[in-house]
């Protein structure tokens, strides 16, 4: 039998509750398909600041190393926040995706037809959207050196080097092969000298995929555009602090923040984890949606080349989103019953299993 070994990071705040339930989902689809997957736990963020002082301890590192792929949830929350640095739940995260050699962060925003009426945009502006960010997520300003802060002076530094910029617009061009050919390369090529280099490097990958069209935008009409006519893109290709904040944008086209998984891929192992951070204030309400969470399990088993199992995921998110379950979130219009974030999850193993 096919057997897989699972890397497990809760994290902090809803981590836990909406990796369970991601779980049971995974758990499903294995029995029904005929693999085996082993689950080995470690901790991130402030949980492990809470047993190791360490919000990325060697462990956590070294077992994700040696596991076939990773299920991670969110890091982060109020009881950490006055730590310094180096200790606060952020850093582990950043460490592990460095350490792992995670440089790119793949983020599909791809509307439900089910949840069309619950976004805030209208249903003529979102029916049909199928984007996907690619995001760096190795550089950039959230790693640049020099960084300082005192009382009266504060600065970060955003550095791409040629080679970081050319391997993240290659996982975008070759994205954009998969899809519908269309590359949009966002930045602010106006004021940073760091997005002159992006431009110019972005230009040079696009020569190796004449069949993909590349356009570039900057990162403050990408905002406006994004929501004025999301279907215009197919594939964002941007760097770390921009992604960052363009994803969690479509995340809102798409209905909730809580609906959109991501891949951070690059290293010789994969993490796999909703967009979305340890929302703190609805964790332990059990009204968190695990949607991301169990759609990131779903690219993890497309990772895996367990594709059928990943598409019987999708299709069970269906299946339960149009029989009119919904979580508390995405309630708001053609909701039949609201559910709980563990009622959801069993909603949808069910659904797979069958
Ligand atoms: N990858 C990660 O682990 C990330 C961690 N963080 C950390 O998370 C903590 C909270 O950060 P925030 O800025 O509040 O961002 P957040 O993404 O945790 O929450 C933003 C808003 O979205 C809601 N939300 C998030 N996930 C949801 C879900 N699955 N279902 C329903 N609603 C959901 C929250 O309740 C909150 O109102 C901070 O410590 C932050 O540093 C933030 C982003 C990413
Ligand atoms: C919490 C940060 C380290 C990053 C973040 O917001 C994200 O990756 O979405
Ligand atoms: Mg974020």
């Amino acid at each position: 039998m096919r057997n897989y070994k699972i890397g497990i990071i809760k994290g902090d705040g809803i981590g836990p509750e909406i990796v369970e339930e991601a779980i049971k989902v995974l758990d499903a689809v294995a029995s029904k398909e005929g693999f085996n997957l082993e689950y080995n736990e470690y901790l991130l963020g402030g949980a492990a600041v809470d047993v190791f002082d360490n919000p990325c301890p060697d462990e956590t590192i070294k077992g994700s190393l040696n596991s076939d792929a990773v299920l991670f949830g969110a890091i982060g929350g109020p009881k950490w926040e006055s730590l310094p640095k180096e200790k606060r739940p952020e850093s582990g995260l950043l460490k592990l995706r460095k350490s792992l050699g995670l440089f790119a962060n793949i983020r599909p925003a791809i509307i439900f037809d089910e949840l069309v009426n619950a976004s805030s945009l209208k249903p003529e502006v979102i029916k049909g959207v199928d984007l996907t960010v690619v995001r760096e997520l190795t550089g950039g300003i959230y790693f640049g050196e020099p960084r300082y802060k005192d009382d009266n002076k504060a600065y970060n530094t955003m550095i791409y080097t040629r080679d970081e910029i050319a391997r993240i617009a290659k996982i975008a061009f070759e994205e954009a092969m998969k899809r519908k050919k269309k590359v949009t390369s966002v930045d602010k090529a106006n004021v940073l000298e760091v997005s002159e280099l992006w431009r110019e490097v972005v230009e040079e990958v696009a020569k190796n995929y004449p069949e993909v069209e590349l356009e570039h935008m900057y990162v403050d009409n990408a905002a406006m555009q994004l929501v004025r006519d999301p279907k215009q893109f197919d594939v964002i290709l941007t760097g770390n602090i921009f992604g960052d904040i363009l994803s969690d944008e479509a995340s809102m086209i798409v209905g909730s923040i809580g609906l959109l998984p991501s891949a951070s891929i690059g290293g010789k192992v994969g993490l796999f984890e909703p967009i979305h951070g340890s929302a703190p204030d609805i964790a332990g309400q059990g009204i968190a949606n695990p949607i991301a969470t169990i759609l990131s399990a779903a690219m993890m088993l497309d990772f895996l080349n367990e594709t059928s199992a990943a598409e019987r995921i999708r299709n069970a998110i269906k299946e339960v989103l149009k029989e009119g379950y919904r979580t508390k979130d995405i309630a708001a219009f053609d909701a039949k019953e609201v559910v709980t974030t563990s009622e959801m999850g069993s909603l949808i193993a069910d659904h797979a299993a069958n």
